[in-house]
């Protein structure tokens, strides 16, 4: 039997650096930003959710069911995950941000491999350098201990994964595969470097 994976594509956050401006939304190279993440990720998984806490027409445009996080104070990333964990009957959630163009193409395979090879709880990316706390592969059984501890007050997501049985996949043979946009410079830097 072949395991179902989905996928929560999160864009619930602020954007301060963006200057308040939704950045799933944000045009790069003639696309909505969330567009290049859902290319990306469409492929490798069953179905996809959107996680967005304003302009939920535009984001039901791209075709997906669109939900906001259950908390709705900004709480961060791990307020639209619980809020994708609880909506999803999937084996395994992939989470990723909005805000990552250039997400790998490999993403869920490597991931489920090397987790099911480690028996983990879950999966979380990195680009050789860093851990990317808001990409990630889970079971999304772990909602309640996600729950208790962003209830205990805690926001800090690597902090959080560090309790559980997690295993770090490296993509440092794609280094702008976690580029992310949070400021307009950075969007103009990636635009350019997208159109050569
Ligand atoms: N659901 C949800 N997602 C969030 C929240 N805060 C951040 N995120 C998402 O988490 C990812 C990383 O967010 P950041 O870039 O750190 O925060 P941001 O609010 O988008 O931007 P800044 O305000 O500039 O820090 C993005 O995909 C955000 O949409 C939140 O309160 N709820």
């Amino acid at each position: 039997m072949s395991l179902q994976i989905n996928a929560v594509i999160l864009a619930g956050g602020m954007a301060r650096r963006m200057g308040g401006n939704d950045k799933g939304l944000v045009d790069l190279n003639g696309q909505p930003m969330i567009k290049h993440a859902i290319d990306r990720i469409k492929p490798q998984v069953k179905e996809i959710l959107i996680n967005a806490n304003r302009n939920h027409s535009s984001y039901a445009e791209f075709g997906y069911p669109v939900v906001s996080d259950e908390d709705s104070g900004y709480l961060g990333p791990l307020a639209g995950m619980i809020t994708a964990m609880a909506q999803t009957n999937a084996d395994y959630l992939l989470v990723v941000p909005c805000d990552c163009p250039l997400l790998p193409t490999d993403l869920v395979s490597r991931m489920l491999s090397q987790l099911e090879s480690h028996d983990a709880d879950l999966a979380v990316a990195s680009d050789g350098k860093r851990e990317q706390p808001v990409v990630m592969l889970l079971k999304p059984s772990l909602r309640d201990s996600m729950k208790a501890f962003l209830d205990g007050g805690e926001r800090k997501i690597d902090f959080w994964y560090a309790k559980h049985n997690c295993v770090v996949t490296d993509f440092s043979d794609q280094p702008n595969a976690f580029v992310n946009v949070n400021t307009p410079e950075q969007k103009q830097q990636l635009s350019e470097a997208i159109a050569k």
